[in-house]
């Protein structure tokens, strides 16, 4: 049975100055996950944070915490993370040599495990880790920077993941570049949760953010395959 959609605004594009009151707002206005974006200036060329700063918003709201770890190595920072209040971690596949063990710590600390390609690489990289896996982050932007633009060659590999993991109860996760007019073309593809940055924290209100994740979520489920 076709899974819902799930609406997970990113962080990176939120008012750092109040982020536990923006995290707050976007779970207020329908958020289904909460997008963390972690960078460490080595992986990506960009840093944001790490766990004390998802420790200090835990407490703003029960949303999912969706953590997105674009750094490297990731193995030595994973229980960190899981005690600061993630649900589930990701990891990219281009981060390190032993990604199968990495997921294994994953789970291993209660966390529900993902795996991240950048748009260069291809979902061969992930073939013999995917009975390890809850989730599939497809890139449709290079990591590291919010408010790219879509790359459309990537909708391609958003079919050729759901053609990979069969019936596996995985979610594939787009991120990069969504909003209503790009949102379709990946759920048409199959894929069921999407991360936006640009196109949800726009506006400033709560009623602001709730017509934005609305207008992602309905132009995504009426294309939804
Ligand atoms: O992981 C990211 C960048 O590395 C961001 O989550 C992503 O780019 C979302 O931002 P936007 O919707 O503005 O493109």
């Amino acid at each position: 049975m076709r899974k819902k959609t799930l609406i997970a605004p990113s962080v990176l594009a939120s008012d750092f100055s109040k982020l536990g009151d923006e995290v707050e707002a976007v779970a207020t206005a329908g958020a289904d996950w909460i997008h963390l974006d972690v960078m460490d200036g080595h992986f990506v060329p960009n840093i944001t944070f790490g766990p004390p700063v998802i420790k200090a918003i835990r407490n703003r709201t029960k949303t999912f915490f969706d953590c997105h770890l674009m750094i490297a190595p990731a193995d030595p920072y994973l229980a960190a993370f899981a005690e600061a209040g993630c649900d589930g971690m990701t990891v990219h596949a281009e981060a390190g040599p032993h990604l199968d063990r990495s997921l294994q710590t994953i789970r291993s600390l209660g966390k529900k495990a993902g795996v991240s390609l950048n748009p260069a690489t291809p979902e061969t990289a992930i073939e013999y880790v995917l009975d390890r896996l809850d989730l599939i982050l497809i890139m449709t932007v290079n990591p590291g920077f919010g408010g790219q633009a879509f790359i459309p060659a990537i909708v391609d590999k958003v079919r050729r993941v759901k053609a990979l993991i069969g019936n596996r109860p995985i979610r594939i996760e787009i991120d990069g570049g969504v909003s209503p007019e790009t949102a379709p073309l990946v759920t048409a593809a199959g894929a069921d949760v999407l991360v936006a940055g640009a196109a949800i924290f726009k506006g400033g209100t709560v009623e602001a953010y709730r017509a934005n994740i609305e207008a992602i979520r309905s132009a995504a489920e009426k294309a939804a395959n």
